[in-house]
């Protein structure tokens, strides 16, 4: 699949890196000249962050190509993507430009942040809305206005990208995002003006309290909550009749003049200049990763757009071995030293048992039935370093599967099949309802000795039941 980035900014490198890592070709025009540079720039930060939201490993990444003249970045692509400035004139003539050189079936979308698709297509182009959120490589929100049949194509193409595309129901100015950030933004503005607050205290504000709230249920769901159990219309009437009350000032605009201006940028300097953008875009993206993860962990919001992205995601062909664990080394997981922590190794293994234990039918549906395996011992080697970003396998070796033993070998493996560690780990299986180790049911016990009896001819593995201080 091909798409054309017409844009390469902030937000158009963010889309080139989203489609990139995903395995797309990627084709960009920008006549600024600093154009490859700044979208490098922006592919190295998706680089060093996309992966670590997914326990698997992404798709192999397409190629990135910059082209000086708009026909050929578009020529042949399934999704050409506009990201120039937000000025309707130029919007419409490019616009225009894409919807004559696209091919008629691909999807032609606009990042603006507020231009109706009505407003967009006024001088003939065919375009629809399709406004992402900054870093568009990490956030999953796309608002997709327009044409039902072009948004319902995007809304797939989107989910595939491990995007949540949002249809709107009908065109408005600024969507529906973008209305809720301006009343936020314009109330700040008064708020900075009024010397009622700084910059400062304002995102403190804001990511002490209801920012980290909303990441998880947004605004209704959190003020359901907030009624008691009366829920809602408690809640409603408790607090409905403060919109009454002059509490913020939403229709009346600050004037943006220079004092304003200045204002803001020299609290905002002093707040966070000491930090380059770049290192704030670190900080960002590993905070959101990291948030990310935490709501994977309960399906909550993004963190379920993530789960059902990676189950897509091609499975490593098995050799005898089975591969158990393939993923990038997070950033989360490298510590003081500048390499992947002791205790990510177990974390690794860990996955692995639980992978193999699907793998012979010990699934959701099997551990509710009352069976699972526990854990009772495990040995780890550790052999060699990992770093950031670097690719890891693990491979699997049943040592032995008889009665309720379940005694497993995993092969921890970086870049070039480095060998970073070995994990040798035996787990009992176990009747849950009564807490003692059992035999696993019949159609478990016959996939474990599949693997069993094929891996009975492999020699044993260089390492296995070393005890701790051996000599080597
Ligand atoms: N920055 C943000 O937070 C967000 C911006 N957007 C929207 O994305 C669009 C782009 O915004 P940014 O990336 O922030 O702007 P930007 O200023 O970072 O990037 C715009 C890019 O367009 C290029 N450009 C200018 N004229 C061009 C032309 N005729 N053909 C091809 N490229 C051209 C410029 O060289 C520049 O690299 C706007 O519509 C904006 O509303 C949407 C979501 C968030
Ligand atoms: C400020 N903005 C209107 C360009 C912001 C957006 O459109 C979305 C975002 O990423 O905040």
């Amino acid at each position: 699949m091909k798409a054309a980035i017409v844009g390469g900014g902030v937000i158009g490198g963010g889309w080139a890196a989203r489609f990139l890592l995903n395995g797309w070709n990627v084709a960009v025009f920008d006549p600024d000249p600093d154009a490859e540079r700044k979208i490098n720039e922006v592919v190295a930060n998706a680089r060093r962050s996309l992966p670590s939201l997914y326990d698997r490993l992404m798709p192999t990444e397409g190629t990135l190509t910059f082209h000086a003249e708009m026909a050929d970045a578009v020529s042949g692509a399934d999704w050409v993507q506009e990201s120039i400035p937000e000025r309707l004139e130029l919007k419409h003539n490019v616009l225009c430009a894409i919807s004559e050189l696209a091919a008629a079936d691909a999807v032609i979308g606009s990042s603006t942040s507020g231009f109706k698709p009505s407003e967009l297509n006024g001088k003939g182009a065919r375009a629809i809305v399709a406004h992402p959120f900054n870093p568009v490589y990490l956030l999953p929100l796309v608002e997709l206005v327009g044409d039902a049949g072009v948004t319902a194509k995007a809304a797939d193409i989107l989910k595939k990208l491990g995007m949540f595309p949002l249809i709107l129901r009908k065109e408005i100015d600024a969507h529906i995002a973008d209305r809720l950030l301006e009343a936020v933004w314009r109330e700040s503005l008064w708020l900075v003006k009024d010397g009622v607050a700084t910059t400062e205290e304002i995102d403190e504000a804001i990511r002490m309290a209801f920012g980290i709230r909303w990441a998880q249920m947004g605004l209704f769901e959190t003020y359901r909550i907030a009624g008691g159990e009366a829920g809602m219309k408690h809640f409603m009437a408790q607090f409905g009749p403060a919109l009454e009350w002059p509490w913020t000032k939403l229709m009346d605009v600050p004037e943006f003049d220079d004092e304003l201006v200045g204002l803001i940028a020299g609290q905002s300097d002093a707040q966070s200049g000491h930090m380059t953008i770049r290192e704030l875009e670190h900080l960002r993206d590993d905070n959101l990763v990291g948030m990310m993860r935490a709501l994977k962990k309960t399906g909550s919001g993004a963190g379920g757009v993530i789960s059902r992205h990676e189950v897509t995601f091609p499975v490593h062909k098995n050799t005898v071995l089975p591969v158990t664990v393939s993923r990038k080394v997070p950033q989360s997981w490298v510590d003081y030293n500048g390499h992947m922590n002791e205790a990510h190794y177990l974390e690794a293994a860990a996955a692995a048992s639980d992978r193999f234990m699907e793998m012979i039918g010990v699934d959701a549906d099997y551990v509710e039935s009352g069976n699972s395996y526990f854990t009772v011992e495990t040995h780890i080697r550790h052999l060699d370093e990992l770093s950031a970003g670097e690719p890891l396998t693990v491979t699997t070796q049943v040592l032995n599967g008889d009665g309720k033993k379940l005694h497993l070998f995993h092969f921890l493996k970086g870049a070039d099949e480095k060998l970073a560690a070995t994990v040798e780990t035996l787990l009992l299986h176990v009747d849950l309802s009564t807490r003692r180790s059992s035999l696993p049911e019949p159609v478990v016990a016959e996939k474990l000795s599949e693997f069993a009896s094929l891996h009975a001819n492999m020699p044993s593995p260089d390492g296995m039941q070393r005890y701790v201080g051996q000599i080597r």
